[in-house]
């Protein structure tokens, strides 16, 4: 787990994620990248100079087949409190509204649930898995679809919420994650959304592939890049 500890307390560090008696709900949808997440901050807990309390939040959307048993079962194995929002999220996108591009209210939706479920607890802080290949799909996508430079910010606070939502993996690339699972025989639960896998963000990360495959070393320079605050010359 050093290749997702190491880069995971810098982003803590350098953003200053975590504060003392913050009470952090880990959005958990039991994939590889929230699932490494929060295996990463129970770790991360032992030895943080800040205290910190963590539990686990799943969004169940009304799919049948979502597993929500396994996440409870690896969250007892490595003694995390485990919560589940049950949902008709699923009926009302794909069977009441007959979204044709269901993604975006879906999302919107699952987002208010999970909101609302920490907020029920008195949770102040929602984590979620983002890492940084998904930073630069998303600066992509901003880039070429809403002709704006844009991409995941570490931290956010939510004013209507009043929660702040936090993104410690951003430092941490997705094969990274991926060998994390391996290394560490962290399971991983199946997604049943019909439309997994099929959205526009996997179609921009084939494109980026592109780049990196044309570009050697363009994956470092788009991250500095994001950082470069001096190399900002725009036309404002
Ligand atoms: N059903 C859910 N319940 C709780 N949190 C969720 C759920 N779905 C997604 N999240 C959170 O939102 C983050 C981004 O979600 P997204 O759908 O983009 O998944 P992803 O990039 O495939 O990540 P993962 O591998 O964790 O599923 C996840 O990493 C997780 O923290």
């Amino acid at each position: 787990m050093k290749k997702i500890l190491g880069p995971m307390r810098r982003a803590i560090q350098d953003f200053n994620l975590i504060e003392d008696g913050d009470k952090i709900g880990v959005g958990v949808s039991g994939g590889k990248d929230s699932m490494v997440l929060l295996y990463a901050l129970k770790l991360y807990q032992r030895f943080s100079p800040e205290k910190f309390q963590l539990e686990a939040f799943t969004v169940d959307l009304g799919f049948k087949g979502f597993n929500t048993k396994a996440i409870e079962k690896y969250c007892k194995s490595i003694d995390v409190p485990f919560n589940i929002k049950e949902t008709n999220i699923k009926d009302i996108v794909f069977d009441i509204r007959k979204e044709k591009n269901p993604c975006s209210l879906c999302a919107n939706m699952r987002r208010g649930a999970i909101h609302n479920a920490l907020k029920e607890k008195g949770f102040n802080k929602l984590a979620l898995g983002h890492h940084s290949d998904d930073a630069i799909d998303t600066l992509f996508l901003s880039l070429l679809y809403e002709g704006r430079l844009n991409t995941l910010q570490p931290l956010t606070y939510l004013d209507r919420k009043k929660i702040y939502v936090i993104r410690p993996l951003l430092y941490t690339s997705e094969q990274d994650i991926k060998n994390a699972i391996e290394k560490n025989n962290i399971p991983i639960v199946n997604n049943p959304c019909p439309v997994d896998k099929k959205t526009k963000r996997e179609d921009m990360n084939k494109l980026v592939q592109n780049i990196y495959n044309e570009v050697p070393g363009a994956k470092n320079r788009i991250l500095t890049a994001m950082k470069n605050k001096e190399g900002l010359k725009l036309w404002f």
